[in-house]
């Protein structure tokens, strides 16, 4: 008997009903996905070549990435990269794989940093920095901007280095192995310190997605309530910011008020609240502003404002 040919169509057909089978969320995307990493091509060029067989090679690189898949690896991980604002990071299962809020977090500082300094030449610290998606885009966007990028995992930092060359930032960022605050010399003060911090409540982790199950707990277990790291953050940050500086977190779901509240206790006097894309608060701004003083107002209007 002939053996059967496997064609660009019909391995994508099989994939979607094994991932189906598996409950893969995005089964037939998936499968698009990892054929193009395999084939090296864009989304498209599947649709015009349905008839093409693939090479054995590439049928065995293919069904190593669908097993991974099917095992539920994060999608980013089995290809290495994931596309966040204009670049693809590199990730690998030290870092989270970036999240779409975590774009608007960046793009609310984008528009914040020429309001905070004329010239967008702005030091900004990155908190718990992963792949460096969040400092990396913020300098790639802000041609001015210094930054230094900070986090707990060595590995993660190798990988937000190999970012920030790939992207062109390289010259004007630093990455420093750091328990929060530890290792960031208290005389720098910063315009923006932004953090994206682990905010899962421990005890939720294990009803997470198999998928976000397989990302580092590091990145994930925000303590006993999620805000382990806010009440860490917000108990330093004043005196690492410079005057008219800019605090901004991204949060988990129900922990604006508690967040604010923090920033309220300790130093900050103004905060605001910016919603993602499915409308949940997602997002805190907050300044130290003086007494008396309300130039900094609309900054926090501006950046909060759907864009
Ligand atoms: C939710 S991830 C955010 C990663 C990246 N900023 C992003 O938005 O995609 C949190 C990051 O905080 C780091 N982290 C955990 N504990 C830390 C600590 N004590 N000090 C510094 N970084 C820490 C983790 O290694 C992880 O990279």
């Amino acid at each position: 008997m002939d053996k059967p040919v496997w064609t660009i169509m019909k391995i994508l057909n099989w994939t979607k009903q094994h991932f189906e089978a598996k409950g893969v969320e995005n089964p037939r995307l998936d499968a698009e996905v990892l054929l193009c990493a395999v084939l090296k091509c864009e989304r498209i060029k599947l649709y015009t070549e349905f008839d093409k067989p693939l090479s054995e090679e590439e049928r065995d690189k293919m069904r190593s990435y669908v097993e991974r898949r099917a095992k539920h690896e994060p999608l980013a991980y089995i290809i290495g990269e994931r596309a966040f604002m204009r670049n693809n990071f590199k990730v690998t299962p030290a870092t989270l794989v970036p999240r779409p809020e975590t774009e608007l977090l960046v793009e609310s500082l984008v528009k914040a940093a020429p309001m905070l300094r004329a010239d967008g030449a702005v030091k900004a610290l990155d908190i718990g920095t992963g792949s460096g998606a969040i400092i990396v885009s913020l300098l790639d966007y802000l041609p001015a901007a210094v930054g230094v990028g900070v986090d707990i995992s060595n590995e993660a930092l190798a990988v937000a280095k190999e970012n920030a060359a790939a992207i062109g930032v390289d010259k004007r960022v630093a990455f420093r192995q750091s328990d929060l605050f530890s290792n960031v010399p208290v005389e720098k003060k910063f315009d923006i310190i932004v953090s994206n911090p682990p905010y899962i409540p421990a005890a939720d982790i294990a009803t997470l997605a198999q998928d976000v199950q397989q990302e580092p707990r590091t990145a994930l277990d925000g303590g006993a309530d999620g805000l382990d790291f806010y009440r860490r953050i917000c108990a330093e940050a004043a005196e690492h910011l410079a005057e008219d500086g800019l605090l901004a977190f991204e949060i988990g779901i129900d922990q604006s008020e508690a967040v604010q509240k923090l920033c309220l206790e300790h130093g900050f006097a103004k905060t605001a609240v910016r919603m993602d894309y499915a409308g949940i608060p997602r997002m805190i701004f907050a300044l130290k502003e003086k007494e008396g003083e309300d130039k900094y107002e609309n900054i926090l209007l501006e950046i909060t404002k759907e864009l």
